[in-house]
């Protein structure tokens, strides 16, 4: 959805930039493609950071950002900028919208691109478009933007610019002389690139004198200002000391503080139509200010709200335990911090017999569940175990009751399943022609369906399947990656459910159920998960004085049974002799080793057998780095 186009922007109100002047715009790029540094690069010649104050990549504030190389919150940045590309020269004021480009976050994606009129395609000129690109791009051609398409890196002696220039007009239907090539590197063409985006974004348009709506395209909580809300404007204006309306929530605050970001805040008398900037209410709590709302104000209310909010629902659930039981207020106080930075993130308290204490959280995918994980445990200090994710399920049972299960736990063992649904998606992915063959296979092998296979270019395909999400939350990436050499890229989004085949195998120690190995797994795969993990755990749990058997089973069926031999542990037989001190000494050691034994049953389990096998099972590492 663009702004409203009905009136061509009427005089801007006192305190707000001319809107005829203003372009808003942001840049989609598949990740590692060089957006960061194609922003440093935009800052530094506008002038907001000098070269020598410019700290690589300033839009990616967080460390692990920084760190990671990759986009996590959008941020907007304005620029001040002289263009001669009109009658003369004249002022103008650019607002760039980072957005995240991996998929978890595409719900933060659609809404910064809502926020601009245009989009820069960025594409690095040696490896061409990726899938997360397309689908990015499909996001942009849907909110009706317009695209300038651009090739990156073309200093680097491996560009291919000619070839990848053919590509991406091919798929935006341009010619290929127009698309720009640029060196973020070297800051080479990219003064030309801002002419462009002077020349072909269009300026914002929208009423000065309408009830005012703007759209909240991020929010960040900062310890010192509570939340701060990102918002464009769209009609009428926000100021200072004024109350606003949240149109969802129907919440409503004082504006404490409005402003722009260029690139550190800069107070402002109000926001009008076309800016882009931010508001402070003083709200301690991001969920007031979602990502996708209107805002309007008290005094003079909108009545429709801007396009449709939609809170992202999580897709992929686990278990996050602190490795130190005694941990767990730590943990639920880090929870409590974190969820006022994100919105995205659910958690509950959950027990486990094997675990403890700890909490079952809902995350927006893979990459957003290490992000959590990894902040939980650098930014608060905790060591953590996490249980293998597992996707949402819906559960009908034949006497009509129906259930949705986010832990293997919670599925039903009472009376007869009748059909169990699990969540499907659309996957796309990109690839080198040599690499089809290894591809399908995968997919196939990950119970997929293939929609569809295109040439974009003659060495260069699009690959199309329908999987379920449970098959891709593994380790479906790292496969890919691998059987293509790294060369093929993925993307997906949600496509409903589907029925399927899928059984709970529980883990069983002496015939009692380990809760935390249980897994909802498809019957075709219980067989092999059952062998895994009973294999894995003979190997990591020390022998009992009694014989211990490790079952696999679905119900009551046994799927697969190892078994760990009885063993005599005499701690004291190494005591020769009667050294009292000695004796009292091993056996209080032995106290110690106890305390960190869960018991399963009458068998001792040592915590970090439970660390051991559920860390293999782990998610594969994220996208990149
Ligand atoms: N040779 C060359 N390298 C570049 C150019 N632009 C970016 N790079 C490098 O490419 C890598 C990725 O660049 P980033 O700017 O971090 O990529 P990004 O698209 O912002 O990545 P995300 O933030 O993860 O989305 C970095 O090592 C950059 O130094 C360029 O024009 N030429």
């Amino acid at each position: 959805m663009s702004p409203t186009t009905a009136t061509a922007a009427s005089a801007p109100a006192p305190g707000a930039t001319d809107p005829s002047v203003i372009r808003n715009f942001c840049i989609i790029a598949h990740i590692d493609h060089g957006k960061s540094t194609l922003a440093d690069r935009m800052l530094q010649l506008t002038g907001v950071v000098d070269e020598r104050a410019a700290r690589a990549q300033y839009l990616d504030r967080m460390d692990i950002e920084r760190e990671r190389g990759i986009t996590i919150k959008s941020q907007a940045v304005r620029m001040p900028y002289a263009s001669d590309v009109g009658e003369g020269q004249q002022h103008y004021v650019l607002n760039m919208i980072d957005t995240p480009g991996h998929v978890d976050f595409t719900y933060e994606v659609s809404r910064s691109l809502q926020a601009c009129e245009g989009a820069i395609l960025l594409v690095d000129a040696a490896q061409g478009i990726e899938a997360q690109t397309l689908a990015n791009l499909y996001l942009a051609l849907e909110a009706d933007l317009q695209i300038i398409p651009v090739l990156n890196k073309i200093d680097l002696p491996s560009a291919q610019p000619e070839k990848f220039a053919e590509e991406l007009a091919g798929i935006i239907g341009c010619d290929p002389s127009d698309v720009l090539r640029v060196s973020a590197k070297t800051g080479l063409g990219v003064a030309e690139l801002l002419d462009e985006i002077v020349l072909q974004v269009p300026p914002p348009t929208g009423r000065a004198d309408a009830p005012a709506r703007a759209l909240i395209f991020d929010s960040v909580y900062d310890t010192y200002r509570g939340v701060v809300t990102y918002v464009r404007v769209i009609d009428g204006e926000l100021s200072h000391r004024e109350r606003v309306l949240m149109m969802s929530t129907k919440a409503s605050h004082e504006t404490l503080e409005v402003g722009v970001i260029s690139p550190e805040p800069v107070k402002t008398a109000a926001l009008g139509v076309g800016e882009v900037g931010y508001l402070i209410t003083g709200v301690k709590d991001v969920r007031q200010s979602r990502v996708g709302d209107t805002v309007t104000t008290v005094g003079k209310p909108a009545t429709e709200m801007l396009g449709g909010y939609r809170h992202p629902n999580p897709m992929v659930y686990a278990g996050l335990y602190p490795i130190d039981g005694a941990d767990f207020p730590e943990l639920r106080e880090a929870l409590d911090k974190l969820l006022l930075n994100d919105a995205a993130l659910t958690y509950e308290p959950e027990t486990s017999g094997a675990l403890g204490f700890g909490f079952r959280i809902g995350f927006l995918g893979l990459l957003h569940m290490e992000i959590v994980r990894e902040r939980l445990e650098r930014e608060f200090g905790l060591d953590l175990i996490s249980t293998a994710p597992n996707v949402v399920y819906r559960v009908r049972m034949e006497d009509g009751r129906e259930l949705t299960v986010t832990n293997p736990s919670e599925y039903p063992t009472d009376g007869k399943i009748a059909t169990v649904l699990e969540p499907v998606v659309k996957a796309t992915i990109l690839s080198p022609a040599e690499h089809i063959g290894t591809i399908l296979e995968l997919c196939q092998a990950r119970r997929g369906v293939q929609q569809g296979l295109d040439y974009l270019s003659e060495d260069r395909v699009e690959i199309r399947y329908t999987l379920p999400l449970a098959e891709i939350v593994f380790d479906f990436f790292d496969a890919l990656k691998s059987r293509t050499k790294g060369y093929a890229s993925l993307d997906y989004d949600a496509a409903g459910e589907e029925a399927a085949d899928l059984v709970k195998v529980d883990i069983l120690l002496q015939g009692e159920p380990v809760d935390a190995f249980s897994a909802i797994v498809h019957r075709d795969k219980a067989y092999a998960y059952g062998v895994m993990m009973a294999g894995k755990l003979k190997e990591l749990i020390p022998r009992q004085q009694f014989e211990v058997p490790i079952q696999a089973a679905i119900g009551a069926r046994v799927i697969a049974r190892e078994t760990i031999r009885a063993i005599r542990k005499d701690v004291l037989a190494k005591c020769y002799g009667g050294d009292i001190t000695r004796k009292r000494k091993l056996l209080e050691k032995q106290k110690e080793g106890k305390k960190r034994m869960k018991m399963v049953g009458r068998v001792e389990v040592p915590q970090e057998a439970f660390v051991a096998a559920l860390s293999t099972t782990e998610p594969p590492k994220a996208e990149k780095k």
